[in-house]
């Protein structure tokens, strides 16, 4: 069938036209529900008759309070769905529709024109749908399928047919501007024209052009755990928020965008993705960063490095007399050997080994820690653990009950209660005559008076004991962690082979840094794991979906722990292993290890190896960088190839950059990114380069993603993407050493448009081999 540009903007015409109807109609509506709300907060106890005088009354009141709440929770809960309607018909009012199917099912001869759009839009009768919402069953078909046979999944069942025609459009303010027939075009004009533009303080959504393989993974439904490794700039953080878009239409009678968490790796990152769902007219799911959800439940007891400086430390300190053993207590402290010794250490600890702490109360230890440990050992051993140990808690709180006694009788207690204020001697006082029926100048009165008040001042001293047993925090946690790094408990462990090299040094370090209330980025998760196993978890049972975005920088134990945290999400892992910068990382090279996570029939797997971010000459020099890079394919996006330019020394470089800086500036690249190594590298470049205009420098805790000319750690610039990068120094003095040829790589494939290597003597052994038609190298001077 013939369809011309005139015929359809017809249609979008009719399409804008029932769209600003609806517009106006809920306008009117959510007005009308805001007016109705206003009016019931200002008027809420009119309508309410307040008379406690007989229970009846008391009855009628509180039956007439909850009707009044009632009423104003639907009217908030209408005016808010009739506002989120208006919110998506203004986002969608000058661009309905991007696509266009033509489809014919089997056993029919009716041809189906579906158009596809951000969200459904029906017309005045709401029987016809005008635009098919991209989540919709059958708009699956426009992302993967070509003209031909095709089938899409309705709960019904599969729809078998015929797609005869595919369009594309990009409508601006309510014009087709141009409309492509994918049976006949050649490659993708939307997707070029798309990836071709700048960059954006902010991501955007893709659902004009998904990949068939990108939508796969927003369309998964079936197992627990679903695991993409997607090369870089394969599009895996939009198919993650894509997803979540998917998942919010797909069950939206029983979802809430708050039932959703996305692990990010920073602030920054967290800033760059937030406004994907809104401009899809949905709301945000939950942000979070492991970093803060460790802090959160263990910083009151430690400070906790954080994972940039254990990266720092890792990039700058190679000099440092104990740079070897903290390299090696990360890797053992992250495998899953130390896990599972922990796992089996805890086991143990039902026999022998629990370490407590002493009950003091007002300086002196009322029950001791030995006495603690052999109730919790003398318990019945038939019993669990957690049994065992919630037992102790109650007799603890008994003997806290049996102080409680003592101390009453006791002459602080006098003295506290020759201080009390007036007011609090009042209200017991009140308390007392209501509650008895004693004469007031009686002994007998002054007696109770002084129980009363001897308990009130023993209760509120003991309160913070009661609350910490309660919590289980006489439990050693801290003792009992050390253990682990003690000869005599180590030993019973692990197996003489799972010894790590430098162990002893690793005990010695592991215990000082515990003796100074300090954690390590590596020992935080172990000490919470532990935590955990020995006080319970805690874990969220209103999360349903978990999502964790560059997964490739999470141990074994980041995963059990956020498995276990939340029992009944399902997970989506996305990842790409060389971008693997954590050092624990070292020797992973895929994410087979999470199948033993909920099994291999709860578990999918999906690779990505197109990307997108770039153009094709700079993905044909990045994947150079990498063990069987050439699998990654380039979309077809020209541009120049990259260029290495070496220089002399420092002094050249930064004249380099300048003059550089100035060219691509002119070329309006909204983005400019000077990558460095690490964030001391960073600072110095940032000092040596203050002659650029606006020059900014990002650090750890930049929370929002910055346009410009930007210097920046290769570690955090991960999971972003800049229109031009200069990589500021690619000597081998700098990249020299193999385990940074991941973060090196991260690096270079934040580019979009252009990338640009400097090296200040011999290049990395990185860039030895790459081909002259694929790396243009020159000599010192100015490019
Ligand atoms: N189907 C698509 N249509 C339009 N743009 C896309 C598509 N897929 C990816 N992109 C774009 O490609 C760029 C890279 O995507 P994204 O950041 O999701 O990739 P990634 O795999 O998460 O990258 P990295 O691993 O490097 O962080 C983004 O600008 C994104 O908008």
């Amino acid at each position: 069938m013939n369809i011309d540009i005139k015929n359809e903007q017809k249609y979008l015409d009719k399409v804008m036209e029932t769209i600003s109807m609806q517009i106006k109609e809920v306008e009117v509506n959510a007005a009308k529900r805001k007016e109705d709300v206003i009016h019931i907060r200002k008027h809420f106890w009119d309508d309410i008759k307040m008379n406690m005088d007989t229970f009846d009354d008391f009855l009628e009141t509180i039956i007439g309070m909850r009707q009044q709440t009632q009423d104003l929770s639907v009217s908030q809960s209408t005016h808010k769905h009739a506002y989120d309607r208006l919110s998506k018909l203004k986002l969608i009012e000058k661009s309905p529709f991007f696509g266009r199917i033509d489809f014919v099912e089997d056993g029919t001869s009716n041809s189906e024109n579906i158009h596809i759009g951000v969200a459904t839009i029906t017309d005045e009768t709401n029987e016809l749908i005008l635009i098919y919402d991209w989540r919709a069953p059958i708009s699956s078909i426009y992302y993967d399928y070509p003209p031909g046979p095709a089938e899409y999944a309705t709960p019904e069942g599969i729809i078998r047919g015929e797609l005869y025609n595919k369009w594309q459009y990009t409508i601006k303010n309510g014009v087709i501007e141009s409309m492509f027939d994918t049976n006949l075009t050649i490659g993708d004009e939307i997707l070029q024209e798309v990836l071709g533009d700048g960059s954006n303080k902010h991501m955007h959504h893709i659902v004009a052009t998904i990949q068939k393989e990108q939508n796969k993974i927003i369309r998964n439904v079936s197992g627990r755990l679903l695991v993409v490794q997607g090369a870089a700039g394969s599009g895996k953080t939009s198919a993650a928020l894509q997803r979540i878009a998917y998942f919010l239409y797909k069950y939206r009678e029983t979802l809430q965008a708050d039932q959703i968490i996305l692990f990010s790796p920073n602030a920054m990152f967290s800033n760059y993705v937030s406004h994907v769902l809104p401009e899809l007219g949905e709301e945000n799911m939950q942000q979070e960063t492991f970093q803060n959800y460790l802090e959160h439940r263990l910083n009151r007891s430690f400070t906790i490095e954080d994972p940039y400086d254990q990266l720092e430390y890792l990039l700058e300190s190679t000099d440092n007399p104990l740079y070897q053993t903290r390299k090696a207590s990360i890797q053992f402290k992250s495998s899953s050997v130390f896990f599972h010794g922990i796992k089996r250490y805890r086991e143990a600890l039902e026999l022998t080994g629990m370490v407590f702490k002493g009950i003091k109360f007002r300086g002196v230890t009322v029950v001791s820690a030995k006495q603690i440990t052999e109730r919790f050992y003398t318990n019945d051993p038939s019993l669990n653990f957690h049994n065992r140990m919630d037992q102790v808690r109650d007799w603890l709180m008994k003997e806290i009950d049996h102080i409680e006694k003592i101390e009453m009788k006791k002459s602080w207690v006098r003295e506290e209660m020759e201080l009390l204020s007036k007011e609090e001697l009042q209200k017991v006082l009140t308390q007392l005559k209501e509650n008895d029926d004693v004469d007031e100048s009686s002994f007998e009165f002054y007696d109770k008076e002084e129980q009363i008040l001897s308990r009130m001042i023993v209760r509120r001293k003991l309160k913070p004991l009661r609350r910490k047993v309660a919590a289980l925090k006489f439990i050693n946690i801290k003792r009992l962690y050390k253990q682990i790094f003690e000869e005599s408990v180590s030993a019973t462990i692990w197996n003489e082979h799972d010894f790590p090299a430098y162990w002893r040094e690793i005990c010695l370090l592991t215990r000082g840094m515990l003796d100074e209330d300090h954690l390590f980025q590596e020992d935080a998760t172990p000490f919470l794991l532990l935590k955990e196993l020995i006080q319970g978890f805690q874990s969220n049972t209103s999360i349903k979906y978990v999502l964790i975005d560059e997964a490739q920088d999470y141990s074994v134990f980041q995963f059990e722990f956020i498995k276990q945290l939340f029992p009944r999400a399902r997970m989506t892992v996305l990842g790409d292993f060389n971008q693997a910068i954590s050092p624990h990382t070292d020797h992973f090279t895929d994410f087979h290890s999470l199948t033993s996570l909920y099994g291999s029939d709860e578990t999918e797997q999906i690779t990505l190896d197109r990307s997108y971010r770039s153009t094709k000459q700079i993905i044909e020099f990045t994947r150079e960088l990498i063990p069987e890079g050439e699998q990654i394919q380039a979309f077809n996006r020209e541009g120049e190839k990259p260029v290495l330019v070496r220089v002399t020394d420092h002094a050249d470089l930064h004249k380099n950059i300048i003059s550089n800086v100035v060219k691509l500036q002119e070329r309006e690249y909204p983005t400019i990114a000077i990558i460095c190594k690490s964030a001391a590298e960073a600072s110095c470049a940032y000092h040596s380069l203050r002659a650029i205009q606006g020059l900014k420098l990002i650090k750890k805790n930049t929370d929002e993603y910055q346009q410009g000319v930007l210097v920046i750690p290769a570690y955090l610039a991960k999971g972003i993407e800049f229109d031009s990068v200069i990589i500021y120094n690619a000597s081998n003095q700098v990249y020299g050493e193999e385990n940074l040829r991941r973060l090196f790589y991260t690096a270079c494939t934040r580019a979009m448009h252009h990338l640009q290597l400097y090296s200040v003597g011999d290049p990395s052994p990185f860039l030895k081999n790459i081909q002259s038609d694929i790396l243009d190298i020159r000599q010192e001077g100015f490019c």
